[in-house]
């Protein structure tokens, strides 16, 4: 047999975790992601923007929940946007919170980390094991095997990223995570995210502009379904000066981007 060099192996192409050019996406009639151009790595990349501003939409788009309308859209190497590449294999290394999502109240928080586990098409053998590492890593071990219709929103939301997170995914989406989670929970939610950074690309889509500032490498800010800025969250923070709105010098940077932004519109 001939021997190959690891030169035909390779790829010949790095794959970008996320890869968006002139990337469209509707919400119902209304195209919410318009034209957006966007590459993320591995990290922690907080989706900042007004209300509107199509990161639901876009979130939704990078899940493979919904086919994009135009632009081009590749996640780790597979196409999305034309939807050619093999989405079984790569919803396999995706983890994914919606903002709203559903689940059957009578299945324990075990059952449900399970049952979504098992659609993530885990080798069974491996997920009891992914289930209690999850249980454990949302703070919910003591609650692990009570019924979903009997906890607070917020451990609901627990169970949300615990079962985001189970199969270990290699791109992990989170709409707003952080709704409900009290002070404490957030800031080991902070630290979960971290961790989970150092190897996985992470997008957290938020409202809190201290969440992003603490927690994330990389802030990605969209207005009216286009990228407005990107850079670091001391970057952020420097853009803001006395006079812009907010209370910390990242909500002043935010408010000092996007006014600068639609002055320039
Ligand atoms: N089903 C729909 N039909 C029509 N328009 C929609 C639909 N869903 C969303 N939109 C519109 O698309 C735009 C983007 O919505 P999207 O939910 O993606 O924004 P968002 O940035 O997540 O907002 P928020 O911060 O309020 O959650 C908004 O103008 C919204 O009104």
């Amino acid at each position: 047999m001939r021997a190959v060099s690891t030169t035909e192996t390779a790829p010949d192409r790095y794959a970008w975790a996320v890869q968006a050019g002139g990337l469209r996406v509707r919400a119902g009639r209304h195209l919410a992601v318009d034209g957006l151009d966007l590459t993320l790595d591995t990290g922690v990349h907080g989706l900042l923007g007004p209300n509107g501003a199509g990161k639901t939409t876009l979130m939704r788009a990078l899940a493979t929940v919904v086919k994009p309308a135009g632009g081009t859209l590749a996640m780790l190497g597979t196409d999305v946007g034309g939807r050619g590449g093999d989405l079984r294999a790569l919803r396999r290394s995706l983890g994914y919170l919606p903002q709203h999502f559903g689940f059957y109240p009578r299945f324990t928080v075990r059952e449900f980390i399970e049952y979504m586990a098992w659609l993530k098409e885990m080798p069974t053998s491996l997920i009891p094991g992914a289930v209690q590492r999850a249980v454990e890593r949302v703070g919910l071990t003591d609650r692990a095997d009570s019924k979903m219709k009997t906890l607070s929103g917020g451990m609901v939301r627990r169970a949300g990223i615990a079962q985001a997170i189970v199969n270990d995914p290699r791109v992990l989406l989170l709409d707003e995570p952080t709704v409900g989670l009290d002070p404490e929970q957030r800031m080991d939610f902070r630290d979960l995210l971290r961790g989970i950074g150092v190897d996985s690309c992470v997008v957290v889509s938020t409202h809190l502009v201290e969440d992003v500032a603490a927690a994330c490498t990389d802030v990605v800010l969209v207005d009216q379904g286009r990228l407005v800025w990107q850079g670091t969250p001391v970057q952020l923070a420097e853009r803001g000066a006395d006079g812009h709105a907010g209370d910390s010098a990242s909500e002043r940077g935010y408010s000092a981007i996007l006014r600068a932004h639609r002055g320039s519109a």
